[in-house]
């Protein structure tokens, strides 16, 4: 593709680009940043600017695209959205002092796992780089945030949890050695999830050896023993094949990745992918926004660190009861200290993100405003402790020192102006009074319009020539000017240098060297406050240990801060943790719902589950009636109590559990050309064959993809199945419509019907919301879909099928009774008509609860419950 006589310039450009092959490279020309040939063409597409060409006289036009270098940034993030990686070359030597063709090198790539600019990252999110390794039979797993510092690794033999792990971490990026390319696991988990930028290296970069050195030097350390990572051959792989693209892309060593977190992953709560989007944990299945999320909900920091902080214990909820409960001390504390707590978190809204300050900085990168930032961050810091004296757990107290930092704070304040601009290179960044040099510099550019006023006068008095000027052009830097007129009377020792028509311009010795003293002063103080700002950052840099530190501690401050003030605000209550299954929840609401439904109030719902009697409830109800969201509550209350928060419910207690699986609706996935029962009975399987004692399992509704009878039968089956899992069972929450499947209570030891009241109304329904004992046999559908607007010629022609339907099954059944269709009536239900309307009532709502399965008491305290709570119905 290179022309026949490339000139020294695309000679140069193409040896550079021969380096770089799958990457766009911003080639610098002066103010541009150019493009060539194949990248022209699809940087001009993407970026929607002209595509011209090099040469155009020539038999073989280059085509060529530009963008201007001080406008780059927009248009790289712009690609790199898009999934592509840019190289930057830019011109390492002076334009002006190169003897030639100017050098050039690639200074960076950006690549959507490299991001360092603010602009280009979400503040409350990571922005992570994954990589993945194969060591015999086990698979290591590494993560990087480079803007953060934040480098984690682990290592299991088990892949499918190496998946799973990969969707937790949601990497924006992903580098695989060549041989895991074509790996089962991996070339379908690829394939299925096309967003991932896949980046594919050598396996060389992933072998143990090398990468262990690696990070050895990366560190400075001589073991790896003090991460905890010393045998994890594969983990290390990962983690060293990250540091190998940090230098190939970064092309400099990183400071603040200073150390490396090793983690197993049966330390945490797992909820897989899927479950994840069922339960809305933090992405709203219809926006995908945090709206309508329970991070939307929980996340109340105030800082950028303590939002990715919390996003983080979302994902990762503890699984040890000690490391809860110290955080349950740290909210409780927090909870009862109202105004300290307030206090605090006023004083830490102006901390800065000090991870990505701190990480930009040490990288080189970063302005005098960002040094500001810093500082402002680190002073801050002083009042917090003060704040934080006032609680008494020992977890507000930082084990660290900050002196140092107070340091380096006030060196930042003595040397940076509070109105420094945002570029580096054109001065105006530094104090007066920080350095002497510097300050002689400012005072001669900035006397020189002073002194050249004097001088015009000295030299008005000396000539007596009074319309004598001191001017200023690029062409012959200062002069005086002097009417033609008068041009007799200027003294010797002015030299000529200009005739015009009506005036003669001259230097003087006296001109010329003040010229040179402003002109090359105005220079020089640029180039030494750049020198300043750029030991300054180097401090931060030797600092970054410390702000790391410092940046962690206040990201765990405002997330227990932020527990205690969101529990206080939604009524929330210190759950018990235990580690025997139990699940008893005394009045549970769900955390979202709550705040998002309008018009009604939402009805709390106590549940007990246990491994004994309560194992599998099987939970039936209209549609509407609040199936889905009492399954989900429970499961959102297990993840809240897990990462430390109190949970919305009177009183709970918590069994901890290992994994949650869901099993939710129909969610299409059509695009990865897989039918809704297919993937329903994918999910399904993979509940089945990875659940244990200790999971928790959610199934809204199996086997409806299909015609009835299979859909039930399966459902059966998985209901049975779950019950008997590994001898023990486990844990698990069913909301069907398959009334027949209510039977199963009488077949299974540890299954109970619940089902979710109603009240029938003039042939409307009620919805009471109200979890209570025992199963139901109506679906309320035809109700349902009148609440929905289907018009009332369908509702009544579906109410004639569902009779008829209804009268055959009955008959079918050898039943004599024919009155089917809408009345609601049980075997061995009394008669309606025998009782006053008051009473009438009562016998309803007696009759929804089964009172047969409860004691007389019981019964009397759920009707008057169901009368104090529900707002929906009068009785
Ligand atoms: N406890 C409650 N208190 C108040 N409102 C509730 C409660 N539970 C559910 N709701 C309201 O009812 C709506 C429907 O609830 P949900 O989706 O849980 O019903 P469902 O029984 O699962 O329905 P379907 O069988 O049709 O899927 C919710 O969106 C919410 O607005």
């Amino acid at each position: 593709m290179a022309p026949v006589k490339a000139t020294p310039m695309m000679q140069q450009y193409l040896s550079i680009k021969e380096r770089y092959p799958d990457v766009l490279l911003f080639y610098r020309m002066g103010d541009f940043f150019e493009m060539f040939f194949e990248d022209a063409r699809l940087a001009s597409r993407e970026l929607e600017i002209t595509l011209t060409s090099r040469n155009k006289n020539d038999d073989a036009p280059i085509p060529m695209c530009g963008v201007p270098y001080r406008a780059a940034q927009g248009y790289i993030a712009r690609l790199i959205e898009k999934g592509y990686k840019v190289a930057i070359c830019d011109q390492v030597e002076d334009p002006r002092a190169a003897k030639g063709l100017v050098k050039r090198e690639v200074v960076r790539v950006v690549t959507p796992g490299m991001i360092i600019e603010d602009e280009l990252l979400d503040e409350k999110a990571n922005n992570f780089i994954l990589a993945v390794s194969r060591h015999q039979q086990t698979t290591g797993l590494a993560s990087l945030d480079i803007s953060t510092g934040s480098f984690r690794l682990t290592e299991t033999a088990d892949v499918a949890a190496i998946i799973d792990e990969i969707r937790r971490v949601a990497p924006r990026e992903i580098l695989i050695p060549e041989s895991l390319k074509a790996d089962g696991a991996f070339a379908s988990f690829f394939d299925a999830a096309p967003d991932y930028a896949v980046t594919v290296m050598q396996d060389r970069s992933f072998e143990y050896a090398g990468s262990r050195q690696r990070l050895l030097e990366q560190f400075d350390t001589l073991s790896l023993e003090g991460f905890g990572c010393a045998s994890m051959k594969a983990g290390v792989g990962a983690a060293g094949a990250l540091i190998h693209y940090v230098s190939e892309t970064q092309r400099q060593k990183i400071e603040h990745l200073s150390a490396v977190q090793t983690y197993f992953l049966g330390k945490f709560l797992v909820v897989d992918d899927q479950s994840c989007r069922n339960l809305e944990l933090s992405g709203n299945i219809r926006t995908g926004s945090r709206h309508g999320t329970l991070l939307g909900i929980l996340d109340q920091t105030v800082t950028a660190m303590g939002g990715r902080l919390l996003a983080h214990w979302l994902r990762y909820p503890l699984l040890e009861p000690e490391a809860i409960q110290s955080r349950f001390d740290a909210v409780a504390e927090a909870g009862e200290q109202m105004q300290a707590r307030r206090d605090l978190r006023e004083r830490l809204k102006p901390v800065r993100d000090l991870e990505r300050l701190g990480g930009k900085l040490s990288m080189g990168h970063g302005n005098a405003r960002d040094l500001t930032a810093l500082k402002g961050s680190i002073q801050a810091l002083a009042g917090i402790f003060d704040t934080l004296s006032r609680f008494s757990v020992p977890l507000y107290a930082y084990d660290g020192d900050t002196a140092a930092l107070d340091e380096l704070a006030g060196l930042i304040d003595r040397a940076i102006r509070e109105d420094a601009p945002p570029t580096i290179t054109e001065g105006g960044m530094i104090r007066t009074g920080y350095d002497q040099e510097l300050d002689e510099l400012i005072r001669i550019s900035r006397d020189g319009k002073g002194w050249l006023a004097e001088l015009e006068a000295k030299e008005r008095d000396a000539t007596g020539i009074n319309s004598l000027k001191v001017r200023f052009n690029k062409v012959f830097g200062y002069y005086i000017e002097v009417p033609r007129a008068h041009s007799q009377r200027v003294p010797d020792h002015y030299v000529r240098k200009q005739t015009l028509v009506n005036a003669e311009r001259y230097i003087t010795d006296d001109l010329k060297h003040f010229e040179s003293r402003v002109l090359g002063a105005e220079d020089q103080r640029a180039a030494m406050e750049q020198d300043i700002f750029m030991a300054l950052r180097d401090q931060v840099k030797a600092h970054h240990g410390g702000i790391q530190a410092i940046a962690r501690f206040v990201a765990r401050v405002d997330c227990l801060t932020t527990f205690a003030e969101v529990a206080q605000n939604n009524g929330y209550h210190r759950p018990d943790i235990n580690t025997d299954g139990v699940i008893d929840i005394h009045d549970g609401r769900h955390p979202v719902v709550e705040q998002l439904i309008t018009g009604e109030r939402f009805v709390p719902n106590s549940i007990v589950m246990d491994n004994r009697e309560n194992q599998v409830l099987i939970i039936t109800g209209p549609n509407m009636a609040g199936k889905s969201t009492v399954l989900r509550q429970v499961a959102l209350m297990t993840i809240m109590a897990q990462m430390g928060s109190f949970v919305p419910a009177q009183q709970a207690n918590i069994g901890i559990t290992d994994r949650i699986f869901t099993r939710v609706g129909a969610l299409d996935n059509l695009s990865a050309g897989q039918s809704t029962f297919m993937v329903e009975m994918q999910e399904t399987a993979n509940i089945v064959n990875n659940a244990t004692a200790d999971s928790l399992v959610i199934l809204d509704e199996i086997g409806r993809g299909t015609s009835t009878y299979d859909g039930l039968s399966i459902a059966w089956a998985v209901a049975e199945y779950l019950h008997g899992l590994n001898g023990t069972g486990t844990r698990t929450l069913f909301a069907t419509h398959y009334h027949e499947l209510t039977d199963l209570e009488n077949q299974l030891d540890r299954v109970k019907n619940y089902n979710i009241a109603v009240k029938e109304w003039n042939d409307e329904i009620i919805f009471l919301r109200k979890l209570v004992k025992g199963g139901t046999n109506r679906s309320y559908g035809i109700q349902v879909a009148r609440l929905a607007g289907i018009p009332e010629p369908v509702i009544r022609r579906s109410k004639k099928i569902l009779a008829r339907i209804e009268a055959g099954k009955h008959l079918a059944a050898g039943e004599k009774d024919e009155a089917g269709a809408g009345s609601g009536k049980k075997d061995g239900h009394v008669q309606l008509g025998l009782f006053s309307p008051a009473e009438r009532k009562l016998v309803e709502a007696i009759q929804m609860l089964d009172v047969s399965r409860m004691t007389p008491l019981e019964a009397l305290n759920t009707l008057n419950e169901l009368q104090i709570k529900s707002q929906s119905v009068v009785y």
